[in-house]
């Protein structure tokens, strides 16, 4: 058995090192680039790498498509593909981020560590629809907005998996008025009490 966690999940030491390549890399670019907020950085490690790898927890199975929209310092999803590269190699991870100097950040961890995903230096509005099977987000905009993205990129049965706060009910409330969709609200243990909203069937209204 691994004797390397990153939170509740094994992973193997080549993984445990490249999430930790990673987070060294963070520490050295964030002062020149916002990545993540200042006041989180001393605990990036439990605040950003353990919440984005419980994102792969919730998942029954790896997609085969997986598209992370505005993935700024690689929250969920580069994460995700650094732990995808060992446990469902199979699985294609794009990251979408407008920002030239955060895809030019998220290119030089894919490089280091060595894996392969792809980044898109672009606008989730510019992007050719992406046949996703799953489409991931953290901090970007409202469950409705973000809807708006999935009805462009995910697949008609594919699912959305967002990292909500405690506002996620209104935001729900909010979103049926222009979509019919099916959530589920997955326990988790994030820092900062954010649920993970799993939705599939969505339609707008
Ligand atoms: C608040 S940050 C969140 C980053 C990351 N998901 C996280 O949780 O740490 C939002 C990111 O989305 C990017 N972004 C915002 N609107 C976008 C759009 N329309 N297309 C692509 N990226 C976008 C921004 O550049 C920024 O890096």
């Amino acid at each position: 058995m691994s004797q390397h966690k990153i939170g509740s999940l094994d992973v193997s030491r080549e993984t445990f090192e490249r999430l930790k390549r990673y987070e060294s890399l963070l520490y050295k670019w964030n002062p020149r680039i916002n990545l993540v907020a200042k006041s989180t950085l001393a605990d990036a490690w439990n605040r950003h790498f353990v919440d984005s790898a419980q994102v792969v927890q919730v998942l029954s199975a790896f997609p085969d498509r997986w598209l992370d929209l505005g993935t700024g310092g690689g929250f969920p999803g580069l994460v995700a593909a650094i732990i995808a590269a060992e446990l469902a190699p199979g699985c294609d991870v794009t990251l979408v981020e407008s920002d030239a100097r955060k895809s030019a950040f998220l290119r030089t961890v894919i490089r280091e560590t060595g894996i392969r995903t792809q980044v898109e230096n672009k606008r989730i509005e510019a992007l050719n629809p992406a046949e996703a099977d799953l489409v991931s987000a953290r901090a970007l905009a409202s469950i409705d907005q973000l809807l708006g993205f999935c009805e462009r990129h995910l697949r008609p049965e594919g699912r959305a998996l967002f990292l909500k706060g405690e506002r996620h009910q209104a935001e729900i409330e909010e979103a049926r008025k222009n979509w019919h969709f099916k959530v589920e609200e997955v326990p988790s243990q994030t820092s900062d009490g954010a649920v993970i909203l799993l939705i599939g069937e969505i339609r707008r209204v």
